[in-house]
């Protein structure tokens, strides 16, 4: 994996193992909100108001945080107002491109560059950072709004209704403190933790990552046996920065990953779970499984040399979810 150092694309990345071989997740670097009326947001400047057709989002279909910013424009009616650009489920030398050898990459569809790094690049030249999706473009500016997915997602939540009359909340002001903690435990040990298994580089990192990841899953079952949803009877958005993981975890960081004390389908209320998630108004084409197996097992040679994708699960999703 590669990454922009002053401008230019390096091959080789500083290292993001640290020295007891885990595998250590950067910040993101580009921090700005959209907001209502384009008042600078909890980090980064303001100048960014909520206007149609003003915003681009680049994702990666595979890509889980990428997949939070989809599934947050369709739940929040922004199809026609945010478009879209998709790169190629190839992460290899260059990084993420716009390659359209794969079914669903569309290339640039803002810029018509190359490869994603030039994005940020036209952003700004001397940018030393990691290039990751999802990346919310504005066109107005000429530059990155953000490109951290926790933030693009409460964006997409509240910043546009005034625009789409759209005002279901996911982020809703009494449960803020009990998603936050839900959030806090479910980035570090699931939705980061199975980055973290798989990347480990040493046995060490590997027990003490994968460990938490299945901590965390049984904790999940259980409090999925007691209520509908992660904070209680309400979809918020701590559910759906879940689902992006839990959908891919058993095509993927089961064996990709060595997350494999369980599958998803073997727990019966998250698998059920699941499903509902999957099978809510517009969810499930917003989910490629195609993009998702061929990156991963793909372009990750390190761990995967051979970069034969598997054949299965086959999985049925469409199943009644039997949950109220
Ligand atoms: N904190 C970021 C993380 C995004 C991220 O790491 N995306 C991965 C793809 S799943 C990526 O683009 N990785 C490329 C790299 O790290 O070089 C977010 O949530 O938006």
């Amino acid at each position: 994996m590669g990454q922009l150092i002053d401008g230019t694309w390096e091959k080789q990345s500083l290292a993001s193992l640290s020295e007891g071989g885990e595998f250590e997740r950067k910040e993101s670097s580009f921090r700005n909100w959209v907001t209502a009326d384009g008042s600078a947001g909890p980090t980064g400047s303001g100048g960014f108001a909520a206007e149609s057709g003003r915003y681009h989002l680049y994702v990666s279909y595979a890509c889980p945080w990428a997949h939070r910013a989809l599934i947050f424009r369709h739940l929040k009616d922004l199809t026609a107002h945010i478009d879209v650009s998709v790169v190629s489920p190839d992460m290899l030398d260059e990084g993420w491109t716009f390659a359209t050898d794969h079914p669903g990459a569309t290339g640039d569809r803002l810029m018509g560059k190359d490869r994603l790094y030039e994005v940020y690049t036209a952003s700004d030249p001397e940018a030393t950072t990691r290039v990751t999706v999802p990346v919310l473009w504005d066109r107005e500016r000429g530059e990155i709004v953000s490109n951290e997915s926790a933030d693009i997602i409460r964006m997409f939540n509240s910043a546009f209704d005034g625009l789409t009359g759209n005002t279901d909340d996911y982020h809703p002001e009494p449960l803020r403190p009990r998603i936050e903690e839900i959030n806090a435990r479910v980035y570090d040990t699931v939705n980061n933790g199975v980055y973290k298994s798989g990347f480990a580089s040493t046995q060490k990192a590997y027990d003490k990552a994968v460990g938490a990841l299945f901590d965390s899953l049984d904790w999940i079952e259980r409090l999925l046996e007691e209520h509908r949803y992660l904070a209680g009877d309400r979809i918020t958005e701590a559910d759906w920065r879940l689902f992006t993981t839990l959908i891919r975890f058993d095509t993927v960081y089961h064996t990709h990953f060595k997350c494999n004390r369980r599958r998803i389908i073997d727990y019966p209320a998250m698998s059920g779970y699941l499903r509902e998630l999957y099978q809510w108004p517009g969810v499930a084409e917003t989910v490629h499984f195609d993009h998702i197996a061929r990156h991963y097992y793909y372009s990750h040679e390190h761990i995967n040399p051979s970069r034969i994708v598997p054949i299965g699960p086959v999985l049925d999703l469409t199943a009644p979810h039997g949950r109220g």
